[in-house]
């Protein structure tokens, strides 16, 4: 059998929704126990399917905001460009353009052709279990282990969020080097909204994947303001990413027409830690903050930033 293990993993019967929804220990099972054998068919699946590895690079991105990060990376003095290119919307809540719209089907065709790979994903519980998310980050059992996407991903983290989190949170130096992502998806008829909550993160990058073509209603992002009681309503528009700190709370309105899809991405510290509200912040220059991981490609773990295998969730 020339795919031998991509087949076993479409034989495999995913737990029911009740039972991840109770964290079964038959689920916890289910996903420890099948972890190579998935890693594997995902390996088969992009030979299988002819996925062009380099398809998902960050040609993606929006124009501006690739340069910008690409002149800091070369020259840290210039991480200023980076840095208007964000807008705070709120205290600790930034926006920017961060894909680019035309380029999102790209991204979207895959991960559509991939959650078609009939091989078990394991949505992300989060606050509530999302039907049609997947988890992302190599520390999370039954996460989309395709090579492609786990470079793409390793890319969006180590080159655009972390020196870009650094910039606007200083606070969170030291508490950055762990990453973690999901996908989400809103539907009107299955999951609609997210009620108040603040992220296990340190920082929580959350970028739209909607394309040009997909608009929703409903579905705004509150962030509440503690200091005035103020509450920021905020719309995503395609390709758009909101930088937050975890510690800001925020709800996701209910979605009432047409669909939303996000990536979700958070930065904390070793085994989940993360800064002190009260505590001091330790000036660093900009050399600091645009150093970088090894080995981009390397998939997970680096000499500088050590992955333990702590999951949130
Ligand atoms: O609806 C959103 O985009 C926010 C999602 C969120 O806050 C979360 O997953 O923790
Ligand atoms: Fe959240």
């Amino acid at each position: 059998m020339a795919y031998q293990h991509l087949e076993a993993a479409r034989a495999l019967t995913l737990p029911s929704r009740e039972a991840m929804l109770q964290r079964a220990q038959s689920v916890q099972q289910f996903w420890s126990g099948n972890q190579e054998l998935l890693a594997n068919a995902w390996n088969e699946w992009e030979a299988a399917e002819q996925v062009d590895g380099n398809s998902l690079n960050c040609s993606l991105l929006d124009a501006h905001l690739r340069k910008a990060v690409n002149a800091a990376w070369e020259d840290p003095s210039k991480e200023l460009d980076v840095k208007s290119l964000w807008q705070q919307v709120a205290p600790g809540v930034y926006t920017c353009q961060f894909f680019n719209p035309e380029q999102l089907g790209k991204l979207r065709a895959f991960l559509e052709k991939a959650w078609d790979a009939q091989i078990p994903l394991r949505p992300p519980y989060g606050i509530v279990l999302n039907r049609k998310g997947a988890m992302l980050d190599a520390r999370s059992e039954g996460h989309l282990a395709a090579p492609s996407f786990q470079q793409f991903y390793r890319e969006l983290i180590d080159a655009y969020m972390r020196p870009i989190a650094r910039l606007l949170f200083p606070e969170i130096i030291g508490y950055d080097s762990q990453s973690f992502g999901f996908s989400i998806n809103y539907q009107p008829s299955t999951d609609t909204s997210i009620r108040p909550h603040t992220d296990a993160s340190s920082v929580t990058l959350n970028i739209n994947l909607n394309l040009p073509t997909e608009s929703f209603s409903g579905s705004a992002v509150n962030f509440f303001d503690a200091s005035t009681g103020h509450t920021n309503e905020l719309m995503f528009t395609p390709g758009s990413a909101i930088i937050h700190r975890g510690s800001v709370p925020h709800a996701a309105l209910p979605i009432t027409s047409g669909e939303r899809t996000n990536f979700v991405f958070w930065l904390f510290g070793k085994q989940g830690s993360l800064p002190n509200p009260k505590g001091d912040v330790q000036p660093v220059d900009s050399k600091a903050r645009w150093s970088m991981p090894k080995a981009l490609n390397d998939n997970v773990t680096t000499a500088s930033f050590p992955q333990d295998s702590y999951a949130p969730f």
